[in-house]
């Protein structure tokens, strides 16, 4: 391993009984890198996801994050998972600030953090709701709050924008980018929406159908002076979409074009 390298993931294979989820899956994110995951549904993206954040037990082959062998979900991998839940019985703020407790933060540093969130997120009036009182997109933007305002090293997000409406989606897909730029999170992101990878990640890996496997990869740098319209106007931009989507779609059908 050199000595930048964040995640490791090494013959990974996954079987739920009979039925084999992932097949010697290898996967390399160095410090600093946004690796997007996208692939076929049911192809054991979100199993692997798991596996990283140590929810889950490989069947064969072991992860390292940081260095270290995953045997457990540990503050230092930041999940925001499609079904990670909020914690029913504290309030939307104290959701937020839970994880800022954990790390022994001051609790003045900690009310400044999670009010900038609660504003960020849109989610002023709600600081003092508790998650059976929100929606589902609302949720989402707690449990993304509750992530980001810990600034762990690793980010594992599993379709974390997919809830909510575009125009949410869009500020939190550029505060994404900027936690990422600014303080070199190492990024591991499942998405369905081919746009969304090629917009943040600069390295895409596409699964294959199940058991999944990684069959294709690509390098993706956008201008980082270039504004959101900038940047899906360019041809780069294009060319990137069009051989994305191009591999996504072989999987998905089985026909290459
Ligand atoms: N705990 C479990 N027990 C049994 N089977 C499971 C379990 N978790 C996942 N699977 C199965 O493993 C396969 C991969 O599931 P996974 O959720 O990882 O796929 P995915 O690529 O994330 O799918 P999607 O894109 O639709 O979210 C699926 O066939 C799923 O039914």
């Amino acid at each position: 391993m050199s000595g930048s390298d964040k995640i490791v993931v090494e013959a990974i294979s996954k079987s739920f009984d009979e039925m084999r989820a992932l097949d010697e899956v290898n996967l390399t994110a160095k410090e600093g890198e946004f690796v997007s995951i996208v692939g076929p549904s049911g192809c054991g993206k979100s199993t692997l996801l798991y596996i990283i954040g140590g929810f889950v037990q490989p069947t064969h082959g072991v992860v390292r994050a940081g260095g270290k062998v995953v045997k457990a979900p540990g503050l230092d991998r930041g999940v925001v998972f499609q079904e990670y839940a909020l914690f029913p019985w504290l309030t939307v703020s104290q959701n937020i600030s839970y994880p800022l407790d954990r790390i022994g933060m001051p609790a003045a540093r900690q009310r400044e953090i999670v009010e900038r969130y609660l504003e960020l997120m849109g989610l002023t009036q709600f600081a003092n709701a508790f998650p059976r009182m929100l929606s589902g997109g609302m949720k989402q933007r707690v449990a993304l709050a509750r992530t980001f305002a810990y600034d762990p090293d690793i980010l594992l997000l599993d379709e974390p924008f997919g809830a909510l409406d575009a125009q949410t989606r869009e500020v939190m897909q550029d505060e994404l980018l900027r936690l990422w730029r600014t303080n070199r999170k190492t990024v591991i992101m499942i998405t369905h929406d081919v746009d969304e990878a090629v917009y943040l990640a600069n390295r895409i890996c596409v699964m294959s159908q199940r058991p999944g496997r990684f069959v294709a990869e690509f390098d993706i740098a956008h201008d980082t002076s270039l504004t959101r319209e900038q940047v899906v106007l360019s041809d780069s931009y294009r060319k990137w979409r069009n051989a994305v989507w191009l591999s996504v779609r072989e999987q998905v059908t089985g026909l290459k074009v």
